[in-house]
């Protein structure tokens, strides 16, 4: 760059003198004149301006600072100060640039590459143009010269010895020099022409200028060259900031590269310093440079066509190539930590590990619950189908379904409800009797728990277990025996608390309601108050616009009865109720028990289908052939169809009442079903007694005074046991629990007495006997064995021990109230006060209290309570006295209050 005038440089950088002369102005260099010089070190100055103005900015040095390191002095322990120095590091960490940013960045940069590669073309066909015509204009001149040469070799010849050449020095000033006359030929002719000619000025400014030009055209490509290394750079950083998201950077920034600015790590620096690299070697050597930069070109375009993979893509060889395989992981209600890790594809150990990351501590063989096995296995990214336990029962469920057909209308089975002595068991006996007994030639009635009549309307199943306890032990069971219910109220009575018990059970059901307002016989009845009361409840007979059929009849005299069935028949017609008749049978266990030499005895009604003799029956936990089949008359059948009840023999054992019973004919699914059942059962009995002792544990730690009511309870049937069991598990307070330590079906024995003896419980039998043995043990032991027949009868037997064992409730009475009018002091009784007793009695030995302004100010005792001159025990209300107060000194105004605390026992 050499000293240039203003307008020359308006010429090189085609603009107007003008505006050159006010940027340099701009750029903080004195005016000039167009025709002033301005050095090499001005343009220079300019050059720098103008680069900053429009964008360039001088590479700036990045300087980031991990840690600051400053002194601080302490104190230590021997009081010497001393300074220490302090570092205080900063955290790195990886911003994950934004995908559609990055996009849209990268657009951008492959058209400017495109675009430079294009000016680069063309600046290279520019280039060898302007090269070709300054060397043509080179031959020209020095053709020139050298004609003019030869004409003043003609005139030295004529001069001599002195030959003058003029060299243009930096500037433009020529100066003259004297050579000696004998200048070697050859010299000359290698020597520059002495004297510049406006042509030779011409074209070296013009070859200045384009060199120039090519600078620039450097610079710019590096420029270039720099950003696309950027970009890839960034394109990196971009796919890798997924993997560094959680990590933090372990490599140290480099301070020397804007690129780096912080984000980069070691990989990727190293990766930028090789693009440098290539971009310094490729400027050196033009040829060079063309051919890296085409290879490096193809080698980006085969990155992108192979997706992730880039120049830096060997740097990440750590990564595991394959794709996770996600499992759908099947989990049943119960799973072990071998299985579960083998359904996701897992060593056991990697599920015992996470368990105990996750709190728990579980071997292999361990078993884990639905929930637990559901999160590990979403925890290790595969997704948990939760599979219920039931499904062998399902399956079985389903197959029983299908085999079914014919359906046809099924007989409604009814339940009696209703208050305590309102005639459930009449009404059932009066139906049986009028229908049953009478119409049916010989049959001995036999109990079974349910019995069919006829009607004119067709059959009727009543289940002959009366009370709401039953019929929720059933539903509790899932089996929705009922179709229908019948509410007893006696016409007499009225609505009563177990009559609004039952209405809610019937509801919750869903079960339709008929009210039997009963006893119409007695003298007392009143219909009307009965249908009123119900009315608190929504219970609406018809006959008042709602839609609850309400018959009036007598258990006792049969009046009403038929109507009653009537109303049983039309709303069965109304429910439409339908059953399949062939195919196998399922229903439910309405009675159990084991009876002597029949073995265990199951009443079953029939839902669906039609059970056969030599049927395989699976009932709850068991399964077995029938045996035989009887029906409520004891006549042995062959086979019942829907709404049916019959006792079947040839169970191994007694089924819960409420279970359902299926036919299967697959006895590999029965086992395996009654064994998952037994398990559950067992599990479940389990967590009840693991519940127990750790409400015991509880119970001790907190509340001392919680007393237990443990009980033995036998029954005769399981439906009653059922139902005792329901009913004294309510009957348990905060203050005292009802423990039922066993129960069972079947007379009470020996090992009864024995526990309830260990056990301090009470022994309770249900329409069961202790057998002689037991009567002898409990006799020893001085027990009391309690026999029952009546549930209420039970339950308010225990209520009552109950009772006995709550703390009795201490209240306070207030006995008397005194007004103080005056208070005498006397030497040898202190302060007595004179007092009118305003209210109830005023007691000597009671304690007392002193209120003033209504407010209690002292509690304590007389000191003496006299009456004129005389102590006196009492002085009730509209009397005088003089009281002392033991340790107070009462004033005028103030009241004396004497209280008692009374004890009052409680009940449940
Ligand atoms: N006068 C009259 N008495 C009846 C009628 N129905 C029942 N009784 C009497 O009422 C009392 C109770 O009858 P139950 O049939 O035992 O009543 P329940 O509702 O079954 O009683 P629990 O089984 O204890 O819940 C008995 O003394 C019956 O004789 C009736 O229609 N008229």
């Amino acid at each position: 760059m050499a000293d240039k005038t203003v307008k020359e440089l308006a010429e090189m950088v085609g603009k107007t003198t003008d505006a050159v002369k006010q940027q340099l102005v701009d750029a903080g260099l004195p005016a000039r004149a167009e025709d002033d010089l301005v050095t090499e070190l001005e343009q220079e100055k300019l050059v720098t301006y103008l680069k900053q103005s429009h964008g360039q900015q001088e590479k700036r040095r990045i300087s980031l600072k991990s840690k600051t390191t400053s002194t601080a002095r302490v104190t230590g322990s021997s009081g010497k100060s001393k300074s220490v120095n302090v570092e205080v590091r900063k955290k790195k960490v990886f911003e994950k640039p934004d995908p559609e940013k990055m996009a849209e960045e990268l657009a951008a940069r492959e058209q400017a590459l495109i675009e430079s590669q294009e000016r680069a073309a063309k600046e290279a066909e520019e280039r060898a143009a302007t090269k070709k015509k300054a060397e043509e204009r080179q031959a020209a001149t020095l053709a020139a010269m050298r004609a003019s040469l030869g004409s003043s070799k003609k005139s030295d010849d004529k001069n001599d010895d002195i030959s003058t050449s003029v060299v243009v020095k930096k500037g433009g000033k020529a100066t003259a020099e004297v050579k000696p006359k004998e200048q070697p030929k050859k010299k000359v002719a290698a020597t520059k022409p002495k004297v510049e000619t406006a042509a030779e000025r011409k074209a070296r400014e013009t070859r200045e200028k384009e060199e120039a030009r090519l600078r620039e055209i450097e610079l710019e490509t590096r420029r270039t060259q720099a950003e696309e290394a950027q970009k890839r750079t960034l394109e990196q950083m971009r796919k890798m900031a997924g993997k560094y998201t959680d990590r933090e950077p372990v490599t140290e920034v480099r301070k020397d590269e804007p690129l780096a600015e912080g984000l980069v790590g070691d990989a990727l620096e190293e990766s930028f310093e090789k693009e440098r690299r290539e971009i310094k070697r490729g400027s050196n050597s033009t040829g060079t440079r063309g051919r890296r930069r085409k290879n490096q070109d193809e080698r980006e375009i085969k990155n992108r066509k192979n997706g992730l993979r880039s120049t830096q893509a060997s740097q990440h060889k750590f990564e595991k190539p394959v794709e996770k395989i996600v499992y759908d992981v099947e989990i049943s209600e119960q799973i072990s930590v071998a299985d579960l890790a083998q359904r996701m594809a897992v060593k056991a150990r990697e599920v015992t590990k996470l368990l105990m990351k996750m709190g728990e501590m579980a071997r292999e063989s361990d078993t884990i619950d639905q929930a637990t096995a559901s999160l590990l296995v979403e925890e290790m990214g595969h997704n948990p189908v939760p599979v219920s336990d039931t499904k062998v029962e399902d399956d079985l469920q389903y197959a029983v379904d299908e085999r079914s057909s014919n359906i046809q209308t099924r007989p409604p089975v009814v339940t009696i409800m209703g208050h305590v002595d309102h005639g459930k068991t009449s009404l059932l006996d009066k139906i049986r009797e009028t229908k049953v007994a009478n119409g049916e030639a010989g049959g001995i009635t036999q109990h079974i728990g349910a019995y069919h009549v006829k009607t004119d309307r067709g059959v009727i199943t009543f289940l002959d277990t009366p009370g709401h306890a039953a019929f929720s032990a059933m539903r509790s069971r899932g089996a929705q025996a009922t179709d229908i219910v019948v509410l007893v109220v006696a016409a007499d009575d009225g609505m009563m608390p177990q009559t609004a018990e039952a209405i809610d059970h019937a509801r919750a059901a869903g079960t339709p309601i008929i009210v039997a307002i009963n006893k119409m016989d007695k003298p007392g009845a009143d219909p009307d108050r009965v249908l009123n009361e119900l009315t608190t409840k929504e219970v609406v007979s018809e006959e008042w616009g709602g839609d609850t059929p309400m018959a009036r009849i007598s258990a006792k005299t049969g009046e009403g009865i038929e109507d009653l069935l009537e109303f049983i028949s039309l709303q069965a017609e109304l429910m439409e109720l339908e059953a399949p008749l062939d195919g196998a049978a399922q229903g439910v266990v309405i009675e159990s028990r084991l009876e002597k030499g029949r073995g265990p005895v199951v009443s079953v009604l029939v839902k669906k289908g039609t059970l056969k003799q030599g049927d395989l029956v699976l009932a709850g936990e068991h399964y077995g052939k029938v045996r035989a089949l009887t029906d409520e008359h004891g006549q042995r059948i062959k086979s019942a169809g829907p709404s049916i009840p019959v006792e079947i023999l040839g169970l191994p054992e007694t089924p819960a009442a409420g279970s359902e019973f299926l036919v299967v004919t697959d006895e590999k699914k029965a086992r395996e079903v009654a064994d998952f059942r037994t398990n559950r059962e067992r599990e479940r009995q389990l967590e009840r007694q693991n519940a127990m002792r750790l409400e015991s544990m509880f119970d001790q730690m907190g509340q001392g005074d919680v007393s237990f009511l443990n009980i033995v309870l036998k029954t005769d049937v399981r439906g009653s046991l059922e139902a005792l069991l329901a009913a004294l598990n309510e009957l348990s307070t905060d203050e005292v629990k009802v423990r039922v330590i066993s129960s069972g079906v079947g007379p009470i024995s020996e090992s009864d007495v024995t526990l309830a003896e260990s056990s301090e419980a009470v022994l309770l039998g249900f329409n069961v006997r202790a057998d002689a043995t037991a009567r002898r043990k409990a006799d020893t032991a001085n027990m009391d064995i309690r026999y029952y027949s009546v549930i209420y009868g039970l339950i308010d037997d225990v209520k009552s021990a109950m009772s006995g064992m709550l703390a009795p409730e201490h209240r306070e009475k207030i006995l008397g109230v005194a007004d103080v009018r005056e208070v005498f002091r006397s030497s040898k009784f202190g302060a007595a006060a004179g007092c009118m007793v305003v209210e109830g009695t005023i007691y000597r030995n009671k304690p007392i209290r002193v209120l003033r302004d209504d407010q209690v100010i002292f509690t304590g005792q007389l000191q003496s309570l006299r009456r004129y001159k005389e102590d006196v025990n009492e002085v009730r209300t509209g009397m005088e006295c003089g009281l002392a107060v033991r340790g107070y000194d009462v004033e005028a105004g103030d009241k004396i209050e004497v209280f008692e605390i009374q004890e009052f026992a409680r009940t449940i």
